[in-house]
This record gives C-alpha cells, structure tokens and sequence, in this order.
C-alpha cells in the first residue's frame, strides 16, 4: 500500500531554479513509511548482492597504500629540499600532506575504484620537475609502482599508476608556504592565493566533496543513493564523462540535489525521486546545491555560447564549474530516455508492480537500433593501445557532434560507453560502437540514405593528428548493420 501522504507529496510538480544563480529550495516531505524503510532494507539487500561493496581485506589495503604514498611524498620534499639546499633544519620539518578525493573521499567507491589524490607540497616544490620527473622516477623505481603514466599537459595535470595493483590518480598543488601543516585545512580560501590555475584546478575536487559532505542533509542516505544510482547508470550505459554521459561528480552532485529537497526520505524514496525529478527537469536549467555568487562562477551558464551547455550541473566550490560540460544534446537525450525507463519502474515499485532488480535490468545496447559504426582501434602492444584508446575514446563524442551536424540532426548517433576486444587478433584491439537512428518524426523519403564518408575521413584524420602517435597504431571506422555485430561482443551468445 502507497500511503496517502506519500501520494500527495509526489504527485507535486518539483520545483525547478528559475531565479539565476539560485537553489531549489527543501520540499518539506512527511519521513518515510513502514513501506518507505522496508523497501530501501530491500534495495541496500540488492546492493550487498550486486558486490557494489568492497571487503574489510580491500578496505585495509586500501589504507594501506595511502599510508605508504603518504611516506613516499614525504620523502620526496625532504629530498627535494636537501636538493634545493636549504638547512638541515628546513629538511627536518619540510612535508607533504596526501588529500583523497572522488569516490572514495565521499565513501561510495565500489571494489576496483581508483583512489583520487592530491599531495599538497611546499611553495618551493614544483609540478613541472619536481613532480613530474623527480617523483615521477622515484615512483618508477618501485616494484610496487607500475602502469605509470605521467599526463603534464592535461586540464588538471595527472600522474597514473597503480599501487599494488590500487589504481591511483595523483595530483599536485604547491602552496605559497614554506612548510606545510600535517593539519592543513583543505577548505582555507587562503590557500588559493597567488597560485597558478593548474594548482586551482587540482585543489577543487578535495574542496568539492567536502563541501558535498557538508551540503547534504543526511550522509549516510546519500552515500546509499549515490552508490545505487552509480551502478544503475553503469548497466544502463550512461556512466562515463568522456563519452559524453556523467561521470562520479556528475551522480554524486545530481544525487546531492535531491537529498537536499528531501532532507527526510531514506534512499528508496531518493531513488525515486531522483527520477521523478530528473524526467521533469527543464535542462539546462542547472543543478547547483547552494548560492553562487556571480565571481565564483569560473564560467557563465547564460553566456551565448552557453548553449552548448546542455545539462548544466555546477560544483559547489570557488571556482564553480559546469561538471558536465562534455554533455551534448545527443547523449541527453539518452539520458533522458533512460530516466524515464528508471521513473517507469520506480512508480510500479511503490505500487508493488515491480522489484528493484528490474531496475538494474542491462540496457541492451545492440538490440536498440539496426545500424551502428563500430570503431576498432589497434596499436602494436597494451602499452601502445592503453594511450591509443584513451586518445580515440576522447574524440567519440567530436564523431556523435560532426555526424549530427553534418546531417543537420536527421541522424542521431548513440555513443556506447564499453570497450569490447578481439582476443583473437594478433595486435592489441579494442572496440566502440555509436548507435544510428534516422531523427523520429522526421519523413523519409524512398530510398534516402545518410552519406557519412565524408565526416568519418574527417574524423579519422583528426585522430590521426595524435602527437604522440605511434607505429601501428590504427583506427578503422565501418558501418554495420546489427546482424553484422562481431561475436566477440558477446562472449556469453546473443542471449
Ligand atoms: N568534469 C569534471 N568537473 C569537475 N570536476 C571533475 C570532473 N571530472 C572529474 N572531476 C574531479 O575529479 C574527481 C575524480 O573523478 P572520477 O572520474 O574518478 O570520479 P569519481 O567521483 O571518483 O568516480 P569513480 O567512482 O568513477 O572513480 C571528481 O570527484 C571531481 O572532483
Ligand atoms: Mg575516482
């Protein structure tokens, strides 16, 4: 049984920003039903059964490895500083602090999740050599260190590795002091002063998620309802910020917003009020979880070139970001599909028509259209591909845009977020593919056809334009019909 207050407080329209830089205001909602708790009991049950939580083993190792990247940073300015030669007294106390971020600063990482970091090091320590060679050759050093990659050039510079098999994203920001505090306050504006935009950059995602911890009314509840809703986006094929969908800020923010206009509701109530809410929001009307000033927008949501901001969801902290500025009006409208799927179940569930496992129902990618681009990507080694893919992977959303365009939005294209490989080539493969459907409503005529040739060559010479290209790396793009769709896609038979 629905009870009759949860029926009127949801078929209330949600309320929706208008005013400019403003929040959605608290719905004020009655606290959940025998109904409410009992089917948010079933929904964490489904969870611990899908494995979206990791062992108290991978907990501690987890630990573990921070532990020790904190000594390995510490060591690190002590030697720098003797390097730079300052006084016994300054290596003495010369430190280095190690912030997490991301998934696993906002407890809802799942088993295999990178840990985001960032060290923090003294004014006199730099990104571009200390970091990035001096570190960089003390981590390669080590047998526990390996698939290093260091990315200087990127928006916010990054070194990958793992650690003991850990996948670690690391970070740096210099700040304008001469020894950093063990205790050092991550959330002091002070800290952003006389810096550089990079070291901006990486301090944001720490401050963020803090801040998304302070802004939600209820922790707990919301670490439920964002894992949940993580993984629901990942068998629905729309989790990934590179191709175009949302990544974990993205969710975490989207989540944070509807927990904060239900400060009452347990997760079971989240969930489906996100997709209430989400189904019904007028994009791109943005999220943001609390007032911006206009200076602390580090971009403008109604500049005229905003419109290529479709779904706009800013982050809390100085500089306040659109998160989802990869988003484009092809994947939204994915996405808003998907929505609606996950509306549809959630209603039947509060009548007791449906089960929460329907929910997490794969999305079954090549059985929703007839006609596809498959996208191979080969390279001479793993190595070769790992950097080849990333590079491809990035530009998949510049094919979706280009094809739309050139076809005057008559064929819409459908990114699909998954890597499949050929195990039987001899050189290293992966795949993509990008669904094609002819715009609905639009009137064919007989016999008319989409030429895309042209675009495609487009797009392959772009890629080709990599500047780190390498021997053997290659890209073919074909059209295939789903008939035509590789076996290996589908290592447990067509279903
Ligand atoms: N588009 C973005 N805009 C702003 N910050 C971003 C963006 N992408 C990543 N970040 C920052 O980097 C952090 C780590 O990104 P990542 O993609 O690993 O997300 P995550 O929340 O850790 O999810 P996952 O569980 O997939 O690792 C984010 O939490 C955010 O702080
Ligand atoms: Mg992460």
């Amino acid at each position: 049984m629905v009870s009759s207050e949860r029926l009127a407080s949801s078929s209330r329209p949600p309320q929706v920003a208008t005013k400019q830089y403003g929040v959605t205001k608290p719905i004020s909602m009655a606290g959940p039903t025998g109904a409410d708790i009992q089917r948010s009991l079933e929904l964490e049950k489904f969870l611990t059964d899908a494995g979206v939580y990791e062992s108290k083993e991978e907990a501690d190792k987890r630990e573990e490895v921070l532990r020790r990247l904190g000594e390995i940073v510490k060591d690190w300015v002590k030697r720098v500083t003797r390097i730079r030669g300052y006084s016994d007294q300054m290596v003495e106390d010369a430190n280095a602090v190690i912030f997490t971020f991301g998934s696993f600063r906002l407890g809802v990482h799942v088993p295999g999740a990178d840990i985001d970091t960032l060290c923090i090091g003294p004014s006199y320590v730099n990104r571009e050599e200390d970091f990035f060679f001096i570190l960089h050759d003390f981590l390669a050093d080590m047998d526990e260190v390996t698939e290093l990659q260091p990315v200087p050039d990127a928006h916010v510079p990054v070194m990958k590795f793992k650690f003991e098999g850990i996948s670690i994203d690391l970070l740096y920001a210099s700040v304008s002091q001469l020894v950093v505090a063990e205790d050092l306050d991550i959330s002091d504006m002070s800290l952003l002063y006389n810096v550089d935009e990079q070291t901006v950059h990486s301090l944001n995602g720490c401050r963020v998620a803090d801040q998304i911890l302070k802004l939600v009314p209820n922790v707990e509840h919301f670490r439920t309802t964002l894992i949940c809703l993580k993984f629901w986006a990942k068998r629905r094929g729309v989790y990934s910020n590179v191709t175009g969908f949302l990544g974990g800020v993205n969710w975490a923010l989207l989540v944070a917003q509807v927990c904060q206009l239900y400060p009452n509701a347990v997760p079971s109530m989240l969930v489906t009020q996100f997709f209430r809410l989400y189904t019904q929001w007028h994009w791109p009307n943005p999220v943001m979880l609390c007032e911006i000033e206009e200076d602390e927008l580090g971009f403008s949501v109604w500049d005229p070139r905003g419109r290529t901001h479709h779904m706009p969801i800013i982050t809390p902290a100085y500089p306040c970001v659109n998160s989802s500025y990869n988003v484009s009006a092809s994947t939204l409208r994915v996405m808003m599909e998907q929505f609606q799927y996950g509306n549809k179940i959630c209603e039947d569930i509060d009548l007791n028509k449906s089960r929460w496992t329907t929910l997490f129902v794969p999305y079954l990618f090549f059985e929703s259209y007839r006609n596809y681009l498959q996208v191979d990507i080969v390279a001479a080694n793993v190595n070769d591909l790992r950097a080849w893919k990333g590079w491809v992977e990035s530009r998949l959303r510049q094919l979706t845009l280009m094809i739309e365009q050139d076809t005057f939005g008559k064929l819409q294209c459908h990114p699909y977020p998954h890597e499949y490989v050929d195990t039987t080539k001899q050189c290293a493969h992966c795949a993509f593919f990008v669904g094609l459907q002819r715009k609905q409503g639009e009137i064919v005529q007989e016999g008319q056809q989409f030429d895309i040739r042209g675009t495609i060559d487009e797009f392959r010479q772009c890629i080709n334009m990599y500047t780190f290209r390498k021997p053997g790396m290659k890209i073919q793009v074909s059209h295939v019909q789903r008939r035509q769709i590789p076996s290996y896609v589908f290592p447990d038979g067509y279903g």
